[in-house]
This record gives C-alpha cells, sequence and structure tokens, in this order.
C-alpha cells in the first residue's frame, strides 16, 4: 500500500492512537488470535445412542462446557457458562414403531376402544392394593403398573411404547413412577394412558 495516501482515510481520525488502546484490550485482542474455530461434524453428534460425556474446554479463565442436547427433546435451562457435573448419563434408546403402532395410532385406538383398561363395567375408582398390582404381571394377561398413585393396565400401550416392550415391562406388577421418571418425567402419561385407569392405588395398605 502507498504511505503517502495514508491521509486519505476519512476515519482515520477516530482510530485511538497506541496510548489509547488499554493494556487489557490488547491482552484480550491477543487471546482472540489464538482461538481457532472448527466448523467440522463430530461423530457423536448425529448419534442419539451416544453416551460420551460433555466436554469441557478452557479459554482464558472462562470454562464452559458444551452439551449435545440433540439426542434429547428434554428442554435444557442450563446456562452454557455454568460447569455440569458428570452425571452417569442413561440410555434411551427410542425403538422405531412398527406400521400402525405410532403414538398417532395409538390416540386414535384410544378414542375408538370400548374397554382399553379391562374394566368390564367396574368403575376406575376402585381403590386397589399393592397386593392386587402385583399379580397383574404376567405377559399376555392384564398388566398393571402404577403410576403416582394411580393404577393403569398397561397391555394395551405395550407395542405402542416408544421406549420398546422391555422397557415398559419392567414397570409391570409394581409402582413404576421412579423408573417413568428416570426416562421421561416430561411424558404426560395421564393423557396417554387415561383410557388405561382401572383404579386408584390403596396407599392406606402401602408399607411406609
Ligand atoms: C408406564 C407408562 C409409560 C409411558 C406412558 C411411556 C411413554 C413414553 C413415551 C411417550 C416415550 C417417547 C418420549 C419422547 O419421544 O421423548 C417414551 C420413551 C421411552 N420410554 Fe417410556 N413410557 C412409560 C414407561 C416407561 C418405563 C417404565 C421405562 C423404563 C423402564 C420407559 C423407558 C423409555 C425409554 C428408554 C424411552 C425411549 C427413549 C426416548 O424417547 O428417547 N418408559 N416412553
Amino acid at each position: 500500500m502507498d504511505s503517502s495516501k495514508d491521509d486519505d482515510f476519512t476515519f482515520s481520525s477516530v482510530v485511538p492512537s497506541d496510548s489509547e488502546v488499554s493494556l487489557e484490550a490488547k491482552d484480550l485482542a491477543s487471546r482472540v488470535d489464538s482461538i481457532t474455530l472448527k466448523d467440522s461434524l463430530h461423530p457423536q453428534r448425529n448419534n442419539p445412542l451416544s453416551k460420551a460425556p460433555p466436554k469441557e474446554k478452557t479459554v482464558g479463565s472462562l470454562s464452559f462446557t458444551v452439551t449435545d442436547s440433540s439426542s434429547s427433546s428434554k428442554p435444557s435451562n442450563e446456562s452454557s457458562s455454568e460447569i455440569i457435573k458428570a452425571r452417569k448419563p442413561i440410555t434411551r434408546t427410542k425403538v422405531p414403531f412398527e406400521k400402525g403402532y405410532s403414538q398417532m395410532d395409538w390416540l386414535k385406538l384410544t378414542r375408538t376402544h370400548p374397554d382399553l383398561a379391562g374394566l368390564k363395567g367396574e368403575s376406575n375408582r376402585r381403590l386397589i392394593s399393592m397386593d392386587e398390582v402385583k399379580k397383574h404381571n404376567k405377559t399376555g394377561d392384564s398388566m398393571w403398573t402404577v403410576l403416582k398413585g394411580r393404577v393403569y393396565n398397561i397391555t394395551p400401550y405395550m407395542n405402542f411404547h416408544p421406549g420398546g416392550v422391555d422397557m415398559l415391562m419392567k414397570a409391570v406388577g409394581r409402582d413404576g413412577t421412579l423408573l417413568f421418571n428416570k426416562y421421561h418425567a416430561w411424558v404426560s402419561y395421564d393423557i396417554l394412558l387415561e383410557k388405561c385407569l382401572v383404579g386408584v392405588l390403596d396407599d392406606t395398605k402401602v408399607k411406609k
């Protein structure tokens, strides 16, 4: 560049002289120079089965955690500037549904089936003891589970469960609330299983 034409820059007068630039700003600028941005596809980014722990990077005195939320629909309220303590990740494997077993198909069935719970005319406000729930634990039979104090017959939902039959079977014949919450506390089970309600858990008989 021809140095004799330096004066031609109309905005040259607003550029601060070296003495006006604080040392701190210079320091920051030199750190920015040392940052390299890589824009490449991460092999685990598109893998919902990935169990890789979140990566932690450090820039200057700031440390931040990169969490991959692409495999989960759970909303995250964690700030990116917080260090998230490594928790043992749970494996949430979504089983591809067979034709006719999507959640939409399930909702259609709940609207059309006359007795999904298998009540045969009985009230679904009946108090049910845990002992009775335990008896409904056999494959093929009416399989019951308890979710937050309500007893559901989950047999008709089995093949519709996006987490698969094996997972849902773990809750059969017992209180499934903890398992349910462990995997997806945000799922509206009460709406999904509304027509599968068989009664209310009689917790006066539950050992505390
Ligand atoms: C009993 C009532 C249950 C209902 C109504 C239910 C419903 C659902 C629904 C709607 C999903 C899809 C969630 C999503 O797309 O984010 C799902 C996924 C899943 N569920 Fe359940 N579930 C139940 C019980 C359970 C239990 C007891 C377990 C574990 C033992 C379990 C394990 C899973 C897993 C691993 C997935 C798939 C992973 C994923 O969605 O990313 N579920 N379930």
